[in-house]
């Protein structure tokens, strides 16, 4: 039986989207969807183009080709939507703000999730006493962390996670795990670029795997 779900229960609609880059296709065309309450896994091989997905998809990089949708409406290059939250490999703090500094900076910008606060949000990610602390002189596990509790107080809907994974301990992992855990019990979503099998938010996860780059021809000087 086919049923057809209200367009209210999709946050996040790709329908054919392509990357290209100088003609050379990086990614697509793909199609996927996500809705509240879910997790998007994108998987696939180094180079496959998870991190050139999650770009297009925070309207950093112009689409090639299809067409993907926030909330209904086409997100465009240059243009950031309101309600995403972008976590990339380098969280894109300022080292010479301390962590509590860092945080006002980015609720600054971006306004500030209800019934929370960075001392709360630094405590859930494990720093709690380094709240004075540069981001600087934060250790690359640090670092992620203090992203973790910038999304935390970001009022985002849709996460856009690059690699949240990666430079944590264990400890670290289960963090993110339940963090995205936490953040899509309340109907909201999270896009999720990982290697590793240890990417196991307890939520209703798809998956998506890009396609393997040696498909992608190499041109060599004659
Ligand atoms: N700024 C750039 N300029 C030119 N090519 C790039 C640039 N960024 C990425 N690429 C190329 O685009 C392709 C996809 O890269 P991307 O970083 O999206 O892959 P990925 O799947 O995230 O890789 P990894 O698993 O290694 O992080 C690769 O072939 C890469 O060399």
């Amino acid at each position: 039986m086919t049923t057809s779900s209200p367009a209210t229960a999709v946050l996040l609609t790709a329908r054919g989207l392509a990357y290209s880059r100088n003609d050379a296709p990086v990614f697509g065309p793909i199609d996927f969807e996500v809705g509240p309450g879910e997790v998007l896994l994108v998987t696939g091989a180094n180079g496959s183009g998870k991190t050139t997905l999650l770009r297009v998809v925070a309207g950093l990089l112009a689409l090639s080709e299809g067409d993907v949708r926030f909330g209904g409406a086409p997100i465009v290059r240059g243009m950031g939507a309101p309600g995403m939250a972008f976590l990339g490999h380098h969280a894109g703090h300022k080292a010479d703000l301390t962590a509590l500094e860092n945080l006002a900076f980015a609720t600054g910008i971006n306004g500030q999730r209800s019934g929370t606060d960075a001392e709360t949000a630094l405590a859930r990610v494990g720093l709690a006493g380094y709240e004075d602390t540069p981001a600087g002189k934060m250790s690359a596990g640090q670092r992620k962390r203090l992203g973790l509790a910038r999304l935390l107080l970001l009022p985002a809907t849709l996460w856009l996670l690059d690699e949240p994974y990666a430079n944590l301990d264990l400890d670290g992992i289960d963090l993110v795990n339940r963090v995205i855990g936490e953040h899509v019990a309340g109907g909201a979503a999270a896009l999720v670029t990982t290697h590793g099998a240890y990417a196991a938010p307890p939520v209703r996860t798809r998956m998506l795997v890009l396609g393997d780059p040696s498909r992608v021809p190499v041109e060599h000087p004659a």
